[in-house]
């Protein structure tokens, strides 16, 4: 086997498997990257809601970043969860010191409307992290509270993604339709439009389709793939995940990490 490449999540937990880092490290082994990760916050959290959150204690978050850093290089990262200022500040030191393709999930609530970020470091991500990001994943609520105007089709999503990207300082932005309704279209923006246009399946087991999103692409940035590449096939990943729904858990069930491949099997969709 020739040298394997490495991403690193830097995200809160899901005992329940179906978002965070549990989502994104088996999104990195079905994608073939060895999956590394930095762990930011506890929660406690099901298919049905988040029952508690832990941040840990900021020096312990600093000292995973060192052993990863100290040891093993990936050759992409991506943050999800991140509740606090002092956090970001911290994982914006090591975004510089990595130098490496970089993904933000700016997540700020669980698919169950629980917030997963405190309210004052929502601005903070925009002017810490946004800048240093080579894409930024927002669904629409998220993408509302980074540019400061209400989004309601895809006309005002061009115009967040291209905000981000043009007066933010990301390299490049993917604003997410999926709360939209009608075809599942994403809007890529780095400098051109592109549309990602998927079909919509009608299902209510969505959870964490924002971090499988979010580490597909990450997984093929470290693979090598350009930017728009890297997002059309982490685009092709989330809507297989969501096209075979595992039917688990009692609430917004997890998406299906191998729809991807159950897709290429003969007997299924595929060719
Ligand atoms: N029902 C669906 N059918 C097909 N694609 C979908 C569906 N729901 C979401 N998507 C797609 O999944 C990807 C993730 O988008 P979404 O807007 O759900 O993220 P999110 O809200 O950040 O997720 P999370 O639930 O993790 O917070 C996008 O490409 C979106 O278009
Ligand atoms: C830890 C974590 N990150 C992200 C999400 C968003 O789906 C979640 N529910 N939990």
């Amino acid at each position: 086997m020739g040298k394997i490449a490495s991403a690193l999540t830097i995200a809160g937990t899901d005992p329940t498997g179906g978002a965070g880092i549990q989502a994104d490290l088996k999104t990195f082994q079905e994608l073939e990257v060895f999956g590394m990760s930095v762990q930011t916050s506890a929660v406690a959290q099901n298919t049905q809601g988040v029952k508690a959150v832990h941040d840990l204690p900021i020096d312990f978050i600093e000292q995973q970043l060192k052993a990863v850093i100290e040891d093993i290089k990936p050759n992409a990262i991506k943050t999800g969860m991140i509740s606090t200022i002092e956090m970001m500040e911290l994982i914006a030191t090591y975004v510089a010191k990595f130098d490496t393709p970089y993904v933000i999930d700016p997540v700020m609530v669980a698919t169950s409307g629980d917030a997963l970020m405190d309210e004052s470091s929502r601005k903070v991500i925009r002017d810490v992290l946004v800048p240093k990001a080579t894409v930024v994943t927002p669904n629409i609520p998220e993408a509302e509270i980074l540019v400061d105007f209400s989004i309601k089709g895809l006309d005002a999503m061009k115009k967040a993604a291209k905000v981000i990207v043009d007066e933010l300082g990301a390299t490049a932005a993917v604003v997410k339709g999926g709360h939209l309704e009608g075809k599942a279209i994403d809007i890529f923006y780095d400098g051109s439009f592109h549309l990602l246009e998927a079909d919509r399946f009608e299902t209510k087991h969505t959870h964490g389709t924002g971090c499988t999103f979010s580490a597909a692409i990450t997984a093929e940035l470290a693979k090598g793939k350009t930017i728009l590449e890297a997002v059309q096939l982490g685009k092709t990943f989330i809507t297989d995940a969501i096209r075979y729904p595992l039917n688990i858990g009692k609430g917004n069930g997890p998406t299906n990490h191998w729809g991807y491949r159950l897709q290429r099997l003969p007997n299924e969709g595929g060719k």
